[in-house]
């Protein structure tokens, strides 16, 4: 079995060579359910073994996560669902009782419909103890469990799960120890999203254990959230890459740390971006992200206001240079340097005919563009221009609203309760944003969402170890986009310039801590740089921590 430390053996180089760092692949049920049938059809593996190792995983890790239990032997409620997910439980009922637990089984659906690998294991358990009906278990009194395997539903899961087995759950897991097989019961295992009308249930599981690979709905919306700790557990599938799944990533890329290096490091070689600012009063925004660009490694960076905000500009800026640029023709003036290899823009920009002309000039300029908040909203009567512009070395990123703005059918499928699975998640959105925009699109959220149009698609996750609450706070997008801006200038590609960004800030984030304004971000920069893990030796924090 591998746990947080050991799923580092599941990182390495994505199948696109996107992004040079520690990564996790994750799974959709489909790819999962093709993982493990290819291995059968093979004659490699059967599927009574994938679901004994998977039933003994489940008590090895109850094991581990209560040891006091173990040594005494608890009382568990293991509940039971049609398909295969509730055979992993009776595997860990019968294991569980071998190692002296008192164990209840309570089983929904109809035995004589269930797969025949779960219906061996239910008649294996059947000559230890009575399998009773789940409706049976909502009748448990507080207390009476010291744990509950939830083995209702795992990646089968397509509609919200019946009453009677939210009321066993709700019940039996009163003052008990929720060990999930697979995934919690009703979160869908591609989304992260609760299947059904209204809220998600606010308990989900201690402990999820799942097997060969994190699934996508770990990582993904309330995923995190209902999960708790997550166990990886080796079933004997092999351990090849997974071509084109997406990554989870647990660290930076190599190749943040070269800033400078060399003897003849040069200011240009680390690039110039420019970042396009708004007018007066407005330029806050946009120094923000100037002065992350700089921190993070840009050899020069130069903001651009209007020619009215100069003045205020001069007065707040020293490292940062400052060039006036009126309209769309100045911009193309300023970009004559070819020195100049990036650009933000739409920080305090305003959602106006002024904004679009400049997106477009900056776009057609070829240079790698990142676009954040008015250089999107601009668009938001009509984005088939903006999107005719775009090209993969562009980098949005907008927070939902923007994303909503552009992509209002998107983000209306993510808004509407998710009623069938697998149901449409956060990365399906993003994907199909960067497909329609021809550009990356970075998703903002607790669960970043980073896609390119080419599909390849990355994930990072700030929960755990790594939830740092207090980033959602003004202008720390401004400082994400510069952040971009700023690796795009040294060369980086967009999705790893996007993967980079993301990891800092929520890096930077942590070092601060509660109370954080956003002016605080690009000064942790450089303590976040120097510790930098030494290139092959990163032990990324795994990030359900629970
Ligand atoms: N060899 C393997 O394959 C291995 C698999 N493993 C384990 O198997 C799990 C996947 O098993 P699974 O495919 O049988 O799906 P599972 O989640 O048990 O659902 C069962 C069926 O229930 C139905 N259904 C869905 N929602 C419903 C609802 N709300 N209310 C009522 N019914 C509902 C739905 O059928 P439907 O009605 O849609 O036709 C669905 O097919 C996986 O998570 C892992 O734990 C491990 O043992 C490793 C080896
Ligand atoms: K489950």
């Amino acid at each position: 079995m591998t746990n947080e430390a050991g799923a580092e053996s599941a990182m390495g180089g994505g199948a696109w060579g996107a992004f040079d760092g520690p990564t996790v692949e994750l799974l959709d049920g489909a790819r999962m359910r093709a993982l493990e049938q290819a291995q059968m059809a093979a004659g490699r593996i059967s599927g009574l073994e994938l679901m004994e190792a998977a039933g003994a995983a489940i008590v090895a890790a109850l094991s581990s996560a209560r040891p006091e239990l173990a040594r005494r032997g608890g009382r568990a409620a293991v509940l039971c669902g049609p398909g295969a997910n509730g055979g992993d439980g009776f595997v860990a009922a019968r294991r569980l009782a071998g190692r002296g637990w008192a164990v209840e089984v309570f089983m929904l659906g109809d035995p004589a419909r269930q797969p025949p690998d779960a219906a061996a294991n239910r008649r294996r358990w059947e000559g230890l103890g009575p399998v009773r009906d789940i409706a049976r278990a909502a009748d448990a009194a507080p207390g009476a469990f010291d744990a509950v395997i939830d083995a209702g539903f795992g990646t089968g899961l397509s509609r919200p799960i019946p009453r009677t087995l939210r009321a066993a759950l709700d019940a039996a897991s009163r003052g008990a120890f929720v060990v999930a097989a697979d995934m919690p019961s009703g979160w869908c295992a591609d989304s992260g999203r609760h299947l059904g009308e209204g809220p998600a249930p606010a308990r989900g599981a201690d402990l999820t254990v799942t097997f060969h690979r994190p699934r996508l709905g770990h990582a993904l919306g309330d995923g995190p959230r209902a999960v708790g700790r997550l166990v990886v557990a080796d079933i004997g599938l092999p351990q090849d890459p997974i071509a084109d799944a997406p990554l989870l990533f647990l660290g930076p890329p190599r190749g943040l740390d070269k800033a400078a290096a060399g003897p003849r490091a040069h200011k240009y070689v680390h690039g110039h971006a420019l970042v396009l600012a708004g007018g007066c009063g407005k330029g806050g925004a946009a120094r923000l992200a100037a002065r992350a660009a700089l921190r993070v490694g840009a050899g020069l960076v130069t903001v651009a206001p209007p020619p009215e905000a100069l003045a205020e500009n001069a007065a707040r800026l020293d490292a940062v240079m400052l060039r006036p640029v009126a309209d769309a023709e100045a911009l193309r003036r300023a970009l004559a340097d070819r020195r100049i290899n990036a650009l933000a823009l739409g920080m305090g920009l305003g959602a106006d005919a002024r904004a679009r002309a400049l997106t477009l000039a900056a776009l057609e300029s070829g240079r790698a563009a990142t676009l954040d908040a008015d250089a999107l909203g601009a668009f938001a009567a009509d984005p088939a221009p903006l999107f005719a512009a775009l090209r993969p070395d562009c980098v949005l990123t907008p927070h939902e609203g923007e994303f909503a703005r552009l992509f209002p059918d998107l983000a209306e499928r993510l808004r509407a309760p998710a009623l069938a699975g697998p149901a449409f998640s956060r990365l399906d959105a993003a994907r199909e944003a960067a497909r329609r925009a021809g550009a990356t699109v970075l998703l903002k959220g607790p669960d970043t969402v980073i896609a390119s149009p080419d599909g390849a698609a990355l994930v990072h996750l700030a929960a755990g170890p790594r939830a740092a609450p207090w980033l959602a706070t003004a202008g720390a997008g401004d400082v994400l986009a510069g952040l971009i801006a700023g690796l795009a200038a040294r060369g980086f590609a967009p999705l790893e310039a996007a993967a980079a960004a993301a990891w800092l800030h929520v890096e930077a984030a942590l070092r601060v801590g509660p109370g954080l304004i956003a002016e605080d971000l690009p000064e942790a920069l450089p303590a976040v740089l120097r510790a930098l893990p030494p290139a092959g030796a990163a032990r990324a924090p795994w990030p359900w921590g629970g």
